[in-house]
């Protein structure tokens, strides 16, 4: 999987090299490039943003930047444009993906490259949309600061790309950067090869739709607390009988949301 990143802080993604997605990298499983936004600036301050048209406080991020960084991203002609709804089934909602795009085409071949920008006006990204991030062959990341990014560059986008809009949660951040590292810690680990035991990811929080049972390790007491019976007894079937109450009661008090959304899918 190659993955590009765009942004104003390239120095913000070094520690992605001491992660486990460092080895993948080294190990090839990974191609990941990041570019700073400002190298495709051409004055002498580097300027990547402007006053916003109609006036409002802040700044908007400039569309050349953008464009001229993409087009060296994704080859000059551009994937293949597939010319298609702009709409795709989110993850979380079923907004569609390039909502910001007036009624810009969009590249939906599958073949062609995912752009995201994270944006608080995104779909919400999941676990699902991680499982799907996995599976891509080439995503690249378009991170927004300032007040975002001017809108014809999605706009453009969606002609030569697929282009997503994902936002990490409903709060407020500062830029896309935080929302990319997330999003890449959480689709890198799913990538076949990345995490050392692919079993471990299977009774997680959020795989299967349940939050993940409680764990415990030596000592088998501590400060009073004593490790359940159960876990000690050795009897597997009924460790797992318990550790799946235990997801399921843990879902239904903690996120009655994904409880009601699992319950009816069991039936
Ligand atoms: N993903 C995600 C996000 C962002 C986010 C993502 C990209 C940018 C680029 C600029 N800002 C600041 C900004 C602030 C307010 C209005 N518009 C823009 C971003 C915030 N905020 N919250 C999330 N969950």
């Amino acid at each position: 999987m190659r993955v590009d990143i765009v942004t104003i802080f390239p120095q913000f993604f070094d520690v992605l090299d001491i992660s486990l997605l460092g080895k993948a990298r080294a190990n090839g499983i990974v191609d990941l490039r990041v570019h700073d936004l400002r190298d495709a600036t051409h004055d002498r301050h580097r300027t990547v943003d402007d006053t916003p048209y109609g006036g409002g406080a802040g700044m908007v991020m400039r569309p050349e930047p953008w464009g001229e960084t993409l087009d060296g991203i994704l080859g000059a002609g551009g994937a293949s444009v597939a010319l298609g709804d702009a709409s795709t089934p989110g993850d979380a909602s079923t907004d569609d993906l390039a909502s910001t795009a007036s009624d810009a085409p969009t590249a939906c071949d599958a073949s062609t490259p995912l752009i995201v920008f994270p944006s608080p006006a995104g779909n919400v990204f999941t676990q699902k949309t991680a499982r799907r991030y996995a599976q891509e062959e080439h995503i690249v990341f378009g991170c927004g600061r300032y007040e975002g990014i001017d809108q014809r560059v999605f706009d453009w986008a969606g002609t030569r790309a697929r282009v997503e809009l994902v936002s990490l949660g409903d709060y407020v951040l500062n830029g896309g950067e935080v929302a990319v590292m997330a999003m890449i810690e959480a689709f890198g680990r799913l990538i076949p090869g990345v995490v050392g035991n692919p079993d471990s990811l299977v009774e997680e929080s959020h795989e299967g739709g349940l939050l993940e049972y409680p764990s415990y390790t030596k000592p088998a007491q501590w400060r009073g607390y004593d490790v359940p019976d159960i876990l000690l007894s050795g009897h597997h079937a009924n460790i797992a009988k318990w550790r799946h109450e235990q997801q399921v009661e843990r879902t239904k008090r903690i996120r009655p949301d994904l409880y009601e959304a699992w319950a009816a899918a069991q039936d």
